[in-house]
């Protein structure tokens, strides 16, 4: 276990952004990071990159995210890199995101709860990403176990590739998108569970989207390496700013090795994208 989580998980959110702000900083670790921070691409060159990020962003940022592919790409030295990091951005104060995109039948779907939400799990995070391609009613072990233990889901709603469009911008049968089925879902779930259920939505493009009734949190990736600016955010998310969580991992990450450089820059962006959003 690496922390209890007590309280409602918006709450902690909440309390989170008011004292760190809502950048939410990704550790990526890219191969061709790890040669520009002159690290090998090796199990080794992945625990002392993610050691610098821990402790560069665990005691500076609200929210981490932790790019799971990054670490699943090393197999079981990996996972034992990516169990030390989650517990070590707990203990400093940070809420971690665990990005691993999760979404399957439902019986399935609670063993993946299990894995990312369950406070036994040696993953044990604060919140999770997860995709509702199966539907989003599969998604509810997931719901259901984040509900239960003051934690969070992001779902994916408006992607912030290019690609994501195709199938998101496409209609249902119910007349609305696809994309905003999934938005609308969500805010139905989130009457019952005090906002529990995130979304992920894209600070790349409009998102065609009716968020006023959400009142969740929005992940919003793409600012930095994907080309969108914090000055980009108000326009994109005008009336639904209150829990708006940018993410810049690349664009961070860029600066390092230097613990000081990191944290700078993380400092820096925090302060644009306050002032941008204020
Ligand atoms: O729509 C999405 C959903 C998730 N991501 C993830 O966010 C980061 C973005 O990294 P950058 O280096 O800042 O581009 C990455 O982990 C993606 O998997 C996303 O980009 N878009």
């Amino acid at each position: 276990m690496t922390g209890p989580a007590a309280g409602a998980w918006s709450t902690r959110l909440r309390a989170a952004v008011s004292s760190r702000g809502r950048l939410c900083v990704g550790i990526d670790p890219h191969p061709a990071l790890l040669e520009s921070w002159g690290l090998p691409a090796s199990a080794d060159g992945l625990a002392r990159f993610t050691d610098i990020c821990v402790e560069a962003f665990g005691d500076e940022a609200a929210v981490v995210k932790p790019q799971v592919a990054f670490f699943e790409a090393y197999g079981a030295a990996g996972y034992s890199i990516l169990e030390r990091a989650v517990a070590g951005l707990r203990e400093a104060g940070a809420l971690v995101l665990a990005d691993a995109k999760r979404g399957d039948i439902g019986s399935t779907m609670a063993a993946y709860a299990q894995a990312w939400l369950d406070p036994h799990s040696p993953l044990s995070s604060d919140a999770v990403t997860i995709s509702p391609y199966l539907g989003f009613g599969a998604l509810g072990p997931a719901v259901d176990l984040a509900a239960a233990g003051g934690r969070g889901v992001f779902v994916l709603a408006r992607t912030s590739n290019p690609e994501g469009g195709l199938f998101q911008g496409a209609g249902t049968g119910g007349g609305v998108s696809v994309a905003q089925a999934v938005v609308d879902a969500a805010t139905a779930r989130n009457a019952q569970d005090a906002d529990t259920v995130g979304l992920v939505v894209g600070a790349t493009r409009d998102h065609g989207l009716d968020l006023s009734n959400f009142s969740g949190p929005i992940l919003a990736p793409g600012v930095g390496a994907q080309g969108a600016t914090a000055a980009d955010l108000p326009q994109i998310f005008q009336g639904s700013r209150k829990l708006l969580l940018p993410n810049v991992s690349r664009g961070i990450l860029q600066v390092g090795p230097s613990v000081s450089a990191l944290r700078a820059e993380v400092a820096r962006l925090r302060e644009e994208i306050e002032v941008v959003l204020a």
